[in-house]
């Protein structure tokens, strides 16, 4: 940390004028056409108005990333204006007030902003009881509910959801999954209202990570980047996901990270990278916006596991890596089964699933139910830890994978079968999840139990897959090109029957598993196309 409290983020201001041109160019914002059809985005490029970035949500990372934004871009408010939305009313209790105090007090350069800018005797007087402060209060002031022991710089924070997104360049995601399609179908109201050739939509760069299952017309998954597009009427191509090994606390504390921002045109996508980026924070792309969203989903649900297996094992290195590896083997078949050319478990998709295992705060609810101080009929909200993303996520995957108009054909038992079948830590984590006894060191035990592979297969062997994309589960019958009419879709994806699937918009890969003998005598002969 330097003098003024900062991270080494901010940029020169050249810099901040080479990026905004750069992206404005990206966004068509700079486009003499443009210009002269639409004047008030033409006042971007030309500067009379700065480039609005509104961030939603105020958990822990969304608000880390908005703060580095601001870090970044403060400096040069005429060009780059930061605003963070998040809901009005809640109160904070005095216990927050005073860990929060505790926390200040502890820092010289937080405690000597605070009390320049004239309201540290707020706290004093909330931390007394002869006030109460809100939420948006404190964030407006650095503080983030869910990050009490971190405070963070000064935001620009608004409740008024319209007032935030009306005329935002870039919307940024930073709600849980579980309250995006809620949020963004009021979001898609207001854009619908005010949207227009002068005013275009907004990019949106959503860092959420969770998924819904929807079983009609046929059993899918709908990741956070299709929502915003389906309740904000947000083009598919404006939207995009950032993700990458994303510790909150450790990112604001200018640790070295890396992501990669997904999907959209290549020239947005590479702008908006260039936007983000810092020496600290580096950005780079990837077209493959499933893959990535499905793994950011998955890693919450493994990362439960993981923190269980901690517990039941008492940290075993050696145990937590068969977990490890026993994850990652369903992950991948998760990812084949959903995106039609996954990218390989590597880069930031490893270290995303790498560092939720190790230090997530999915990983710390699991190793929480796995010694029997939390349970679920608890809820999946923590105080001071915010929602625990991973639990609606087994709940989804499971939904989708065991529902029966999805199946996979087994090459080793030559028959068809349900994937959760083959997915036995995904079958007892849901096991766990919905458990209404409190009886959770049982529950580990039997967890542990059995996870002990005792068969003559080697579960990355038995998952070992090819063909197996099945577009259904991600997508709508009209969104599917059907490219061989005979193919056929016995042993494919979704069964046949599926309610509303007409023959013709039936899934027409077979899908295969295992073939694990044959494949050390041939190269896989069960695993190419057939
Ligand atoms: O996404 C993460 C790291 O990239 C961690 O998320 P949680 O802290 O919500 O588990």
């Amino acid at each position: 940390m330097d003098d003024d409290g900062c991270h080494g983020r901010r940029l020169p201001l050249g810099v901040i004028r080479e990026r905004v041109q750069a992206l404005c160019d990206a966004l068509g914002l700079n486009n003499n056409g443009a210009r002269n059809a639409v004047g008030r985005l033409a006042s971007v490029a030309s500067g009379s108005r700065p480039l609005r970035i509104v961030g939603l949500g105020a958990g822990a990372w969304g608000a880390v990333f908005m703060a580095m934004l601001q870090e970044m871009y403060g400096q040069a408010p005429d060009l780059v204006d930061i605003t963070i939305w998040r809901r009005g009313g809640r109160t904070v209790s005095k216990e927050v007030v005073t860990h929060v105090m505790d926390v200040v007090n502890a820092d010289e350069a937080v405690l000597r902003r605070l009390r320049n800018s004239s309201v540290y005797l707020k706290y004093v007087s909330a931390r007394l009881g002869d006030r109460t402060l809100t939420a948006c209060e404190m964030l407006r002031d650095g503080f983030c509910l869910n990050l009490p022991d971190c405070p963070l710089c000064p935001l620009k924070v608004t409740t008024e959801l319209e007032e935030a997104v009306y005329d935002a360049d870039v919307i940024v995601n930073g709600l849980p999954s579980t309250e995006t399609r809620a949020v963004f179908e009021k979001v898609g109201r207001i854009l619908k209202q005010t949207r227009n050739r002068d005013n275009p939509m907004p990019f949106v760069i959503s860092l959420s990570k969770g998924v819904e299952t929807r079983l009609e017309p046929h059993p899918h998954i709908i990741t956070p980047t299709r929502i915003i597009h389906e309740a904000g009427g947000v083009p598919m191509d404006r939207c995009f996901y950032l993700g990458g090994p994303n510790i909150a606390a450790e990112i604001w504390r200018g640790e070295y990270a890396n992501a990669r921002i997904c999907g959209g045109v290549r020239a947005v996508r590479t702008a908006l990278a260039d936007f983000i980026r810092n020496d600290n924070f580096v950005v780079w792309t990837s077209p493959d916006v499933i893959t990535h969203e499905v793994m950011g989903g998955l890693k919450n649900v493994y990362a439960i596991g993981m923190g269980i297996t901690t517990a039941a094992t008492n940290n075993s290195a050696t145990s937590k890596a068969v977990y490890f590896s026993n994850a990652a083997a369903e992950m991948v078949f998760i990812t084949r089964l959903l995106s039609e050319r996954p990218d390989d478990l590597q880069g930031p998709l490893l270290a995303d699933t790498y560092v939720t295992l190790l230090k997530g705060r999915n990983a710390w609810y699991g190793e929480r139910l796995g010694r029997g101080e939390l349970c679920p009929s608890m809820g999946d909200v923590v105080p001071g830890k915010g929602l625990i993303q991973g639990i609606s996520a087994v709940h989804a995957f499971h939904e989708l994978l065991s529902d029966e108009r999805v199946q996979v054909f087994d090459c080793d038992a030559q028959r068809a079968v349900s994937p959760v079948e083959v997915l036995p830590m995904l079958r007892h984590l849901k096991e766990m999840l919905s458990r209404d006894d409190d009886d959770m060191a049982a529950a580990t035990r039997q967890f542990i139990a059995k996870l002990k592979d005792a068969s003559a297969t080697d579960p990355a062997q038995r998952l070992r897959t090819d063909n197996l994309y099945c577009a259904m589960l991600t997508r709508l019958p009209h969104e599917i090109v059907v490219e061989d009419a005979d193919g056929g879709g016995d042993g494919a994806g979704v069964a046949d029957g599926g309610a509303g699937v007409g023959p013709e918009q039936r899934h027409r890969n077979r899908s295969f598993i295992g073939g694990a003998d044959e494949a050390e005598e041939d190269i896989n002969p069960h695993f190419t196309k057939t």
